[in-house]
């Protein structure tokens, strides 16, 4: 039997400006319905590679192609993928359930009463069944960042991306977005690309990951996250792996 295609592949990237090039001989796969981390140090593009990935910047050269589509500037219409900021992004002036709207009255014909129902499904998905009519600002950050993941998913998409999900939450907050990340990949079968610095939610989320470095300017590990951790013998991948978070390799990009 052919062996799946992979949900998203990155062949020879380069990123860079000018002449400045961030990033190059970058190739990677991910495999549909997994949880995969881009790591490293600060400065060392994971950002970067994030805002390439869905589209929003092009890079100078290697090719970026998702579900055999193609580069993803080439899409048309809906985006076949949700996307999650830091912020969450939800408009402060609309209820959770008019945010959640949104992607139908901007993408679809959807409304009334569909609506209604899709809406309140996706606020159940993430537990925020009974905070329909509350502002954003009525609510926790942890809560905020799931109202997000559930806009993300109004229009069924099978990929998402989240930036720092748990940056600027309390503990309890942060893993309880873990589990919610978990399940959507476990039992919905979404695939999730997530730049992180949190060592906790990279081993107890991240089937995979790859680990980028400013001075190689790419990849210098990739794999499974705990066993990097406990067999890597790169120094810097190891230092990463074992570092309490002011340690050395947070400061290495600079
Ligand atoms: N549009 C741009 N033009 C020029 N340089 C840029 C641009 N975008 C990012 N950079 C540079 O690329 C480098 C990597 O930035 P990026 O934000 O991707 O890193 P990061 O690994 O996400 O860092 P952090 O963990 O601190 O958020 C930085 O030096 C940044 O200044």
């Amino acid at each position: 039997m052919p062996l799946p295609r992979p949900h998203i592949t990155v062949d020879d990237l380069r990123i860079g400006w000018g002449t400045h090039v961030l990033m190059e001989h970058t190739t990677f796969q991910v495999e549909r319905g997994t949880i995969f981390a881009i790591l490293g140090g600060s400065g060392c593009g994971k950002s970067s590679l994030l805002r390439h990935l869905i589209g929003l910047e092009q890079p100078q050269a290697g090719q970026i192609d998702i579900d055999g589509v193609g580069e993803p500037s080439r899409y048309e219409g809906v985006p076949p993928f949700g996307v999650l900021f830091q912020s969450g992004a939800l408009f402060s002036s609309m209820t959770l359930a008019e945010n959640l709207a949104l992607p139908l009255t901007t993408w679809t014909p959807i409304r009334g009463a569909t609506a209604r129902e899709l809406v309140h499904a996706k606020l159940d998905l993430v537990g925020l069944g009974a905070f329909a009519e509350h502002l954003p600002g009525e609510i926790s950050g942890g809560m905020k960042k799931r109202a997000g993941i559930a806009r993300a998913l109004m229009l069924e998409a099978d990929l998402l991306f989240f930036d720092e999900p748990s940056a600027g939450l309390d503990p309890i907050s942060a893993v309880e977005l873990d589990q919610l990340i978990l399940t959507l990949s476990r039992d919905l079968g979404i695939t999730v690309i997530m730049v992180t610095h949190e060592l906790a939610s990279i081993f107890l989320v991240a089937d995979n990951c790859i680990v980028l470095d400013k001075a190689a300017k790419g990849i210098v590990a990739r794999g499974d996250p705990r066993k990097l951790r406990d067999e890597s013998e790169i120094p810097l991948v190891h230092d990463f792996f074992t570092r309490s978070s002011s340690g050395v390799f947070a400061n290495r990009g600079g």
